[in-house]
């Protein structure tokens, strides 16, 4: 089975400095949800892994994340895209948990609920730099976008091995899906 974790702010959808608080600020990035479908048409089961510490903050409820994220899945179906699940971490930093990014705590869940070897190079793909440690750390191949932060983490730089960096989602998808699969031998 094909698997590929996305961020969410800055990679499916714009981000915003002021965090997303509502529905209406879920505004999809142009052409993240058809490059969605795209994956699933090439059979990739795609999860998001998102850090939402405007929960924490106060800024937002967990009925109103379910409301954000109940947009995101129905704005998807209307593409034809499908999101098969989305691991949060809810927490502030100095909650210390082991979810929050760039720490692996959803990386490695997700390799257990989709019982799939992260190791073997699952793609991720991140617009901060904690979104593609995270990933490296669990194992995946780092993918970063220009979309949301993306051109801010570029210029700092720091960026694990072997990162490649595409314009937007829609761009990986098609590097992913242009690669040569590997012939058995
Ligand atoms: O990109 P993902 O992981 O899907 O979500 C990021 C958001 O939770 C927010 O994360 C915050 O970081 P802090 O949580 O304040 O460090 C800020 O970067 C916000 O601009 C951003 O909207
Ligand atoms: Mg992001
Ligand atoms: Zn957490």
């Amino acid at each position: 089975m094909k698997l590929i974790i996305l961020d969410r702010d800055g990679v499916i959808n714009h981000d915003s400095d002021a965090f997303i608080k509502s529905p209406d600020e879920w505004v999809p990035i142009k052409g993240s949800l058809e490059a969605i479908a795209r994956l699933n048409q090439a059979g990739y089961r795609v999860v998001v892994a998102t850090n939402q510490s405007g929960i924490a903050r106060g800024l937002f409820d967990m009925q109103t994340l379910m409301a954000i994220h109940q947009k995101m899945h129905e704005a998807a179906q209307l593409v034809g895209a499908e999101i098969d699940a989305i691991f949060f971490c809810p927490h502030a930093a100095d909650d210390n948990c082991d979810c929050r990014k760039p720490k692996a705590g959803m990386f490695h869940d997700i390799g257990k609920r989709f019982e799939v070897s992260l190791r073997g190079g699952v793609p991720t793909v991140g617009d901060s730099l904690r979104d593609l440690q995270a990933g490296f750390i669990a194992g995946c191949a780092p993918y970063l976008v220009l979309t949301g932060k993306g051109e801010k983490t570029r210029e700092k730089g720091g960026l694990p091995p072997g990162t490649l960096i595409f314009p937007d989602l829609a761009a990986v998808v098609e590097f992913l899906l242009k690669k040569p699969v590997e012939l058995a031998v």
